[in-house]
């Protein structure tokens, strides 16, 4: 097949996504504060400024139980779904279907108060990844989502400031087989999700006005996301 022009892109990017994605916190450099924790739930942050913008490293780790990573990856990466979970979408839109694993998104969030109005221009890519390490262990699911540009949608040629991103989610499904030989139900799964995410918010924005939103948007976002995926799967059959 043609190699499409930001495959090369793509394929270096998810595996330096994915090996950070794997690397526990304590190996993910010093500086990580645990800022939100919830049940199996636990977000970490890193203050950092680029130019004088809060640009703070997020990693969250969560354990789902009833849900695999095949369905979180797919939930997450269909734009069918996006309006049904991402709260501070405004606008989404497909502007190039790469191929059926990889989609080019145009996004408006909501405006937050001060600060104006922001966009994301990002190619969204979801893979299947071999289980390296435990080679019979179920195989690990990933998308990885990063801001790139776009000659139809030139940055902060309207009204809303071009933020940079790039996100990493990875999932990695875990079976507990039933003692008696019976078929493995959705009792017996569960996810271990890690994310990541960078957001560089284009523009001068308050660093309090972001902390606080990014306090309190990432952890409503991750158990909203996977309080979506429990309640769209739990009378399917399981997506291994
Ligand atoms: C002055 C505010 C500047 C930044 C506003 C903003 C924009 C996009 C984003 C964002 C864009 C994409 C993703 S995703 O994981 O790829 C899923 C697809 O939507 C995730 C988060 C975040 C935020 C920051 C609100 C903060 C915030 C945090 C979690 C959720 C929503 N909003």
């Amino acid at each position: 097949a043609v190699l499409h022009r930001l495959w090369a892109e793509i394929d270096k990017t998810v595996k330096q996504q994915v090996t950070m994605a794997r690397m526990g916190i304590g190996e993910c450099g010093t500086g990580w504060q645990l800022f939100a924790e919830d049940g199996e739930m636990k977000m970490y942050r890193r203050e950092e400024e680029i130019d004088g913008m809060v640009v703070d490293p997020l990693k969250a780790v969560h354990v789902v139980k009833g849900i695999t990573g095949h369905e979180v990856c797919h939930y997450f990466f269909s734009p069918k779904y996006r309006y049904d979970w991402e709260t501070t979408l405004e606008h989404m839109t497909v502007l190039e279907t790469i191929s059926d694993d990889t989609l080019l998104f145009l996004q408006t969030h909501k405006r937050i108060w001060p600060a104006s109005q922001r966009e994301a221009v990002f190619w969204s890519h979801m893979r299947k990844l071999p289980n390296d390490q435990d080679r019979d262990g179920p195989d690990m699911w990933t998308v990885v989502n990063n801001s790139t540009e776009d000659e139809s949608h030139p940055a902060n040629s309207g009204k809303c400031v071009r933020i940079y991103l790039t996100v990493c989610l990875l999932c990695q499904t875990r079976v507990h087989p039933p003692k008696d030989g019976t078929p493995i139900t959705r009792d017996n799964v569960s996810c271990k999700i890690t994310y990541c995410s960078v957001v560089n918010p284009g523009g001068w924005a308050p660093a309090s006005v972001l902390r606080a939103v990014y306090k309190r948007e990432y952890p409503k976002f991750l158990k909203r996301f996977t309080t979506y995926v429990t309640n769209q799967t739990k009378n399917k059959p399981i997506m291994f």
